[in-house]
């Protein structure tokens, strides 16, 4: 292959007349531009050639096609490569050449199916599968729209409503699924698979097969007026879910042009608003989310060092509460053996209670049968002291944030443990040089920091020290993969990257409420943003005492830029702690639901008082847009503090990180990559103009001041960042 190509398509034609096309783009077979053209040129070739009967068209090392290079969308955005005449790889290749053939094509699909890839193939005459195939469209969670047919093509092939359900929720199915909707022809077993797809494509020359175009198939397309109340109602809640982004909107008015106007309408309205999502911001946003995910797990100078994460066998979790369970969930359901540590029996049958409620709860939606249910649970044992972490290899300490607590426990942890096992802390904020202060074994202590649920949620801050072995992190980073997370390495130091980001954020709200901003516009504004709630009914989930004990220790660590404010304590003082009290800044009822409290004045006011604020009219009358950015650019500030700081390697990860720790919305590509594209010198121009009038909260940092004084793009590498990884 040509260093310079993106893959290959290669032909192969048998003494029984058909011609096996297969797809060759390492490690997905994507189809870049390169295969693309390559397979119309193979495509020509088999339909010119007389020994040709039929085509075969399959991918190669049991992966039929993970769909369109997605780094093509980049080029284009980026200007670095011409996008094809609008419908040239969808009408005139897939549709004319391709489906509209004098010869038949089948599709031998393995493994993946996705996107560009099930829409090639289901340009094809017919499919074959594997039983372990995935087929699905999941082009929206890219900003993209299904393209080459494939909002034309599947909701012919499986309806209506089954096709709006895949694009929308971007979910694959399975392939017995998609054999029972319409969209396979046949499932085998991967040994047979090109000889059933060979003589399949026979049968359809022979006529013994029916040779169907997917695209002029009407069989499974409700009536018109049906078709149009499905689309509205798919529209209203499109509208409501994603508010914010118009390429869903757009990939529904392709669909209905193909239904009212016919598919070579459908065909052209698809291949017209494919080109001009493209260039939609939210679009960027999430294309740099899909390649910045996958870049979490290349950390410089350690995962390019060749290293093989040592098998973990057994995990010991110290702490049994709502993370130290959560983390012994997340562990058990990926088929670690846990053990669980309390302090007494009444916790330690607290904790495990904790864990078999979570289980319960997939037994009761549905997901999990009891007998996994069963089985899952036997893989978790308790126990109120160290005697069985003699064989464990790694141990997660989740206890309260209390450093001399922590302390104690990681002394007695490197007298019990063996001498490879792997001492890992769900701190969320404390340094972790100081856990380790009274032990030896620096070079394995390592920050594990989940987030609540952590059965659920899908973030691991991977926390590593000076000292901390590029062994240990690459032992932590393949469990995080095993037990399907999304890890972001970062460097150590009070709070890491995600709360180093989340409290600016608290602090920017409650400074603002203190000033006279309505805290409940505040929330509306936020959530309007994407966020998926507002600052203040974040502090109600989180509850107070957690919050309180967070300011605590940035008050400690970071007194220049912490915000003191007193409405938080004054809340708790009167035994009001957030939801769990079904009081804090909301009063909730039985089922839950937040509603505004009158009565959250009277403590607004009091807090005003002891801080000797005053109420501000520019700031009593802010709109969305100002409080977006009174509340944010403190978090685009201290995100370029942990960037300078080396906390973080790549400006990407802290997008990462801001998308699964915060819930920053990731059509918005997350923090740095937002934040650029408003501009460095704009932020910094606003930060600096409040510092001056509001105090060093809002002050910028120096890297801020440096890049936004040139305008230089925030998220760029840091040449001579004084790394602390
Ligand atoms: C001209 C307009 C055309 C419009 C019509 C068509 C549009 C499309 O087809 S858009 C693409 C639709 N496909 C997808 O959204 C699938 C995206 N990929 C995935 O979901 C996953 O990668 C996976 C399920 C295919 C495989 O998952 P896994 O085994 O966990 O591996 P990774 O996710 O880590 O991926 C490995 C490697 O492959 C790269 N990659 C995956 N898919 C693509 C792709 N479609 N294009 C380019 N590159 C892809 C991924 O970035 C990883 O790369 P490295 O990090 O360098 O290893």
């Amino acid at each position: 292959m040509d260093s310079r190509t993106k893959g290959k398509t290669v032909m192969e034609v048998g003494s029984d007349g058909v011609a096996v096309i297969t797809l060759i783009n390492p490690p997905v077979n994507s189809l870049s531009f390169d295969v693309l053209y390559n397979l119309k040129s193979n495509y020509e070739e088999a339909l010119s050639r007389n020994d040709v009967k039929a085509i075969v068209i399959t991918g190669a090392k049991g992966k039929f096609s993970g769909g369109f290079d997605i780094s093509g969308f980049g080029e284009i955005q980026k200007g670095t490569r011409k996008e094809p005449k609008v419908g040239y790889i969808s009408i005139d290749i897939l549709t004319d050449l391709l489906e509209a053939a004098r010869k038949p094509s089948v599709a031998a699909i393995d493994g993946l199916a996705l996107g560009g890839g099930l829409e090639l193939s289901m340009a094809c005459h017919a499919r074959i599968s594997t039983p372990g195939a995935q087929l699905g469209l999941p082009e929206l969670q890219l900003g993209v729209i299904p393209g080459f047919g494939g909002t034309q093509r599947l909701p012919r092939l499986v309806g209506l409503t089954k096709a709006l359900e895949m694009i929308l929720t971007s979910k694959p199915v399975r392939a017995e699924e998609g054999h029972s909707l319409g969209l396979i022809d046949a499932v085998v077993p991967s040994a047979e698979l090109l000889t059933t797809a060979r003589r399949w494509a026979l049968d359809i020359v022979e006529r013994r097969k029916p040779w169907i175009s997917s695209v002029l198939k009407t069989d499974k397309l409700p009536p018109l007026g049906e078709a149009r109340e499905i689309l509205k109602f798919a529209r209203g809640q499109t509208r409501k879910q994603a508010p914010n982004m118009k390429h869903p909107l757009m990939c529904l008015d392709a669909l209905e042009t193909g239904i009212v106007s016919g598919p070579r309408a459908g065909l052209e309205k698809e291949a017209e608003v494919g080109s001009q999502v493209i260039s939609l911001d939210t679009t960027k946003g999430l294309i740099h989310v899909f390649f910045s995910q996958r870049g979490t797990v290349k950390v410089p100078g350690v995962t390019d060092r060749g290293l093989i994460p040592r098998k973990i066998k057994k995990v010991a979790i110290i702490g049994g509460g709502l993370m130290g369970s959560g983390i012994a969930t997340a562990l058990i359901l990926s088929n670690y053996p846990v053990i669980l540590k309390e302090v007494n029996e009444k916790f330690l049958e607290a904790g495990i209670g904790r864990v078999k409620a979570n289980l319960q709860s997939r037994v009761r939606k549905g997901s999990m049968s009891k007998e996994k249910f069963e089985k899952t649970m036997s893989l978790l044992k308790g126990s109120l002291d160290y005697e069985s972490f003699r064989d464990v290899d790694m141990v997660i300490e989740a206890v309260i944030e209390n450093i001399s607590l922590k302390q104690q426990i990681f002394a007695d942890l490197e007298k019990y443990c063996p001498q490879h096992c792997i001492l890992a802390s769900n701190t969320s904020t404390i340094d972790l040089n100081k856990i380790g202060e009274r032990t030896k074994s620096q070079d394995r202590i390592v920050g594990a920091h989940f987030f609540s649920p952590a059965h659920v949620m899908p973030l691991l801050e991977i926390v590593r020290t000076n000292h901390t072995s590029a062994q240990v992190i690459v032992d932590l980073l393949d469990v995080g993969k095993k037990i399907k997370k999304t890890p972001v390495v970062v460097g150590n130091c009070t709070g890491f990257a995600v709360n180093r980001m989340f409290f600016p954020y608290t602090q920017a709200a409650m400074f603002l409420v203190e000033r006279g901003a309505d805290p409940y516009l505040i929330d509306s504004a936020v959530s309007k943003f994407g966020m998926p709630m507002g600052p203040f009914r974040l502090c109600d989930l989180v509850g107070f005492g957690v919050a309180i004990a967070t300011a605590t220790q940035f008050i400690e660590n970071f007194p220049e830029r912490t915000y003191k404010s007193m409405i938080i304590p004054l809340m708790q003082e009167d035994k009001r702690a957030g939801e769990a009290t079904r009081k804090g800044f909301y009063l909730y009822d039985d089922k839950r639901k937040a509603k505004p409290d009158p009565e959250l004045k009277k403590y607004i006011e009091k807090a005003r008082s002891m801080s000797g604020a005053n109420v501000d009219p520019k700031l009593v009358k802010l709109s969305e847009k100002e409080i977006i950015e009174m509340t944010f650019f403190p978090v685009v500030n201290e995100a370029c503090r942990v960037f300078a700081e080396g906390i973080a390697v790549k400006a990407a990860d802290l997008d990462i990180a801001a998308i699964f720790g915060m819930g920053f919305p990731p059509y918005r590509g997350g923090i740095m990559f937002w934040a650029d594209s408003i501009g460095s010198k704009y932020i910094y121009s606003r930060l600096d103009e409040w510092s001056k009038t509001y105090g060093d909260f809002f002050k910028p940092c120096a890297f801020l001041a440096e890049r936004g004084s040139k305008g230089a793009p925030l998220s760029a590498p840091v040449e001579q960042a004084r790394s602390r990884l």
